[in-house]
């Protein structure tokens, strides 16, 4: 057995998307645009002496299902071999950790997944690259429906502008070269996997919308821009998302909502401004990466 490993993904916000799904879940991805932040998940990954005693998960303390984690551990598993569930996946309990609300835009899941796959290489020293972790969390996160384009956008960090979707190999990046300060307030979960079931058509069209517009101006205010103008075209535009949205714009601050959660996101004070017990957070420069002993 070997020692435990710990490793932080920021939270992203997708800003605005175009859903790509495919067969081959590394191909499956998103185009699209958002913020990586400061606040984030921790996720530390404890070896169990077998299979029996491992594979539980833990959320901030309180034994949980996190479908994306239980594919990592599934996939990273030496001895699993295509399709087989049979092996269990690594033998390992796993700690997630964070100050994110759960379900309501920041990625968690993607995050989870992929501070998973960074920890159980370090923990079970599994010798994968970067690119084999970053696959292996994106395919797992694809395959649980729970995202598209998170685990990608949260290896890179900053302003992600995913222009192709997909696994390394796969995906192509571009990001905006900004760090603005931004805020959020959240009113609930979002199902993630509810809207990824239904049917993406208006979706994609308005993110392709949205994607075209900033890339004829990559900047952080043509960012929100359109991403407020995806959310009404999207049909995605929550009520209660869509009145702090507007109240935050009253202040004179951009804003919109996070995908796909009811959360409002706003640059600067917006919604402080406007009265809201927002919670303020920075973008996250660089990527994930291992913590603690195991990291730099
Ligand atoms: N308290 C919780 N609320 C919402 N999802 C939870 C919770 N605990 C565990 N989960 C799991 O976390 C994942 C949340 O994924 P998702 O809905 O995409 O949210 P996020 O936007 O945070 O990534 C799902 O696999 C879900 O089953
Ligand atoms: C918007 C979403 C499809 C889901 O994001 P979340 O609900 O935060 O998991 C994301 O994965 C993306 O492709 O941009």
């Amino acid at each position: 057995m070997t020692d435990e490993a710990t490793a932080f993904a920021p939270g992203h916000v997708t800003a605005f998307f175009a859903p790509y799904p495919h067969d081959d879940p590394a191909v499956a991805g998103s185009r699209g645009a958002g913020l990586a932040l400061s606040d984030g998940v921790e996720v530390t990954v404890r070896p169990t002496g077998s299979i029996e005693d491992g594979g539980r998960i833990f959320l901030d303390g309180t034994p949980t299902e996190m479908a994306a984690v239980t594919g990592v551990l599934g996939s990273l598993d030496p001895d699993s071999r295509e399709g087989d569930c049979e092996s269990g996946g690594l033998p390992a309990d796993v700690d997630v950790r964070t100050d994110l609300p759960v379900g309501a835009g920041f990625g968690v899941s993607g995050a989870a997944a992929l501070a998973t796959a960074l920890a159980a290489n370090d923990a079970f020293d599994l010798a994968r690259s970067e690119n084999e972790l970053v696959r292996a969390a994106h395919v797992a996160e694809v395959e649980a429906g729970t995202g598209l384009g998170d685990v990608v956008a949260q290896f890179r960090g900053g302003l992600p502008i995913r222009l192709e979707p997909g696994a390394p190999g796969h995906g192509e990046f571009d990001g905006l070269p900004a760090r603005p300060r931004v805020e959020y307030v959240t009113f609930g979960e979002l199902s993630t996997e509810a809207v990824l079931g239904g049917d993406l058509d208006p979706v994609r069209t308005a993110g392709e919308a949205a994607l075209t517009r900033l890339r004829r101006r990559p900047t952080v205010d043509e960012l929100l821009a359109a991403a407020r103008e995806f959310a009404e075209d999207a049909g995605l535009l929550v009520p209660a998302v869509a009145e702090a949205v507007e109240a935050a714009e009253a202040e004179g601050s951009r804003a919109s909502m996070a995908m796909l959660g009811r959360t409002a996101f706003a640059l600067g004070t917006g919604l402080s401004d406007a009265g809201y017990d927002a919670t303020p957070c920075t973008v996250h420069p660089t990527g994930a990466t291992l913590v603690g002993l195991g990291g730099p």
